[in-house]
């Protein structure tokens, strides 16, 4: 407000918002360049992915730390994910597959607030589908929604084995009550060696049956299960555990419920989830 009169005309202020939007898009152009310089010496074409979670949580966690005054944290958040996204985008274009079984218009708001417009958006009819488009894609990523019971089947256990889609993230990263896009999401791509962020490890957990007390014993360590999908063979479990929970922990806790275990595989990880308690913006 340093260029302002004590008593500012109309005309004053909005000469000020000219100056302060035009200031906003020289910046973002000037972070443009940044991102070509970046493309190099990140080798992003190499990778086929540009897409780096941990980066980007801590970013969020840091707007939502130094945020003050009347904009809403929601539009915040909204515009540096696109910004994000989008220079993501520009580094190595990929396109966002959702799966919309459980309905289309929370997947899309969720893209589109995450990823924005410029990144294309895919629908599919399962997660099936979804991980198989990643996985025959250079760099896309897939999201499917994280909440139990909201996806059909054991579709995690697709994501088992070398090279198969890993998840790379949960979004949003900043949670909140009354979060306009809080639709919980997992993101997948094709394994990035560098980008993985391993506060939160998940796990594909095969078992012959369900015991009670698993879940208990499970929260021993920390662990919780997100999803679970009866078939023929057993028992299909999505667990996610801290990063500090090894595999053998986790062998741990099934023999001492004494439950067969028949396979347990790692399918990805994320950051840590950071909690905003107010959805008001907090003043000055
Ligand atoms: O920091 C990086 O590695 C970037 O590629 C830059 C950037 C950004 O635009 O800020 C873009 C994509 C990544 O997921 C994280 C951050």
């Amino acid at each position: 407000m340093a260029n302002l009169p004590a008593q500012p005309t109309l005309a004053d202020l909005r000469r000020e918002i000219d100056r302060i939007d035009a200031a906003m898009h020289d910046l973002l152009m000037e972070r443009g360049e940044i991102i070509d310089t970046l493309i190099r010496i990140k080798n992003t074409q190499d990778s086929g992915s540009a897409f780096r979670p941990g980066r980007e949580a801590s970013m969020m966690r840091n707007f939502a730390e130094r945020h003050r005054g009347n904009l809403p944290f929601d539009t915040v958040e909204s515009i540096w994910r696109v910004i994000i996204s989008t220079f993501t985008y520009v580094q190595a274009p990929y396109t966002v597959h959702a799966d919309v079984s459980g309905g289309d218009a929370p997947m899309r708001d969720t893209a589109r607030f995450h990823f924005g417009f410029t990144v294309p958006y895919m629908p599919h009819d399962s997660a099936a589908s979804v991980i198989d488009a990643v996985a025959r894609s250079a760099g896309d990523l897939g999201v499917f929604r994280a909440e139990p019971g909201r996806s059909a089947g054991a579709w995690w256990t697709a994501l088992t084995g070398a090279g198969r889609p890993k998840i790379i993230a949960r979004l949003p990263f900043v949670e909140r009550p009354g979060h306009p896009a809080g639709t919980p999401v997992y993101v997948i791509s094709k394994p990035i060696a560098d980008a993985a962020v391993r506060d939160n490890v998940l796990y594909a957990l095969g078992v012959e049956r369900w015991r009670d007390g698993l879940q208990a014993a499970l929260a021993k360590v920390g662990a919780t299960v997100e999803h679970s999908a009866g078939e023929e063979t057993g028992l299909n479990l999505l667990v996610a555990a801290p990063g500090a929970v090894s595999l053998d922990d986790l062998y741990g806790v099934m023999a001492g419920l004494g439950v067969g275990v028949f396979d347990i595989e790692e399918i990805g990880s994320h950051a840590a989830r950071f909690r905003l308690d107010s959805a008001k913006p907090r003043n000055p």
